[in-house]
């Protein structure tokens, strides 16, 4: 934070568990946001009825093996660090998460309730140089801020849960109309769209589209990285709409930006190669791909050059 800076204390308003902090240099940045980013809402906005799994019988914190949402779905979190096992980011895991729901009688506290309970560390908000608003954990927040050395503490750990890509679940044609008209009717240049597909079985694939842009939560303001420091896991608790949730692939320390890969993939996708490999204007067919695509700032070694883009919009 520089003596420049301005503050919000918390842009959710309560809401959340902890504070999201915004800072900002011009009162004219904060207007902007307010324009465009209307509401705060903790978990996904959707039309469709709740669909709820069968719940456990658990009198605890479903500690038990017996645990019927355990023994039905799988159980992939630790309590050692309120997130997923850290094993997981080394395997090809890309299942679906079950939470414990509101049938079952387990505490609220049981392990099996996490990204329902939202943002789980206070977070930051501010101006990054290159890609608009950024997310972080700030210095203020860790334990000993006094510290000289306080930038290199570790205030997330490797797996830990940190938020979730929250916004209005909307239909494919839906988005394809908004993604049009944000830019005419409200000058959004911005891209907040994410579009998360689940293989169920060998051919069938659900789409949920995610759109944080007007109604969503913090992590609307995540930027992508190539080389990121959250992973997205989807995660289902009272309703088939699963949460997006993003967990830390790695330690992070105080004031690093947090980021995630924009196309779902932790290494580079075959399309990405063929892109950045191909950045020319006059490249036949991908050039209006091309063209189409905002450049990546995120600075890493292995840039893939360009934001990923779903072609579906
Ligand atoms: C989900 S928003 C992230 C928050 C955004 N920075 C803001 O100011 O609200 C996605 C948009 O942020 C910008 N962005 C995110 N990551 C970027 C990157 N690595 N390089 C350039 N721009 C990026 C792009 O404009 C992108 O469409």
């Amino acid at each position: 934070m520089s003596n420049n800076d301005k503050i919000i204390e918390d842009i959710a308003e309560g809401i959340e568990n902890y504070p999201i902090r915004l800072l900002y240099q011009e009162r004219s940045q904060v207007e902007e946001l307010k324009r465009q980013h209307i509401k705060y809402v903790k978990h996904n906005v959707s039309l469709d009825s709740d669909f709820y799994y069968d719940g456990c019988d658990c009198a605890d914190n479903c500690e038990s093996s017996e645990c019927g949402c355990k023994s039905t779905h799988g159980y992939f979190y630790t309590s050692q660090i309120s997130g997923l096992d850290p094993k997981l980011f080394q395997s090809t895991f890309n299942r679906t998460i079950y939470e414990c729901n509101s049938l079952c009688v387990c505490l609220n506290q049981c392990q099996n309730r996490l990204v329902q309970h939202g943002v789980a560390l206070p977070l930051e908000i501010f101006r990054t140089s290159l890609c608009g608003w950024g997310v972080r954990v700030p210095l203020s927040h860790t334990n000993n801020s006094k510290e000289k050395d306080a930038d290199d503490q570790i205030v997330i750990k490797k797996g830990q849960f940190v938020c979730e890509y929250a916004g209005e679940i909307i239909k494919t044609d839906e988005a394809r109309r908004r993604w049009r008209s944000y830019k005419n009717d409200y000058g959004i240049s911005d891209n907040y769209i994410l579009c998360v597909r689940e293989h169920i079985g060998k051919d069938r694939i659900l789409r949920t589209n995610i759109d944080p842009t007007r109604i969503g939560n913090v992590g609307r303001y995540i930027n992508h990285s190539c080389s990121p420091n959250l992973q997205m896991f989807l995660v289902r608790v009272n309703s088939l709409v699963p949460a997006a949730a993003l967990f830390a692939t790695r330690e992070i320390r105080a004031n690093e930006e947090l980021s995630f890969d924009y196309s779902g993939q932790i290494g580079i996708g075959i399309e990405d190669a063929k892109l950045s490999d191909s950045n020319e204007e006059d490249n036949g067919s991908e050039k209006c791909i091309v063209r189409n695509r905002k450049p990546c700032f995120c600075g890493s070694e292995n840039c893939h050059g360009y934001l990923p883009f779903d072609e579906s919009l």
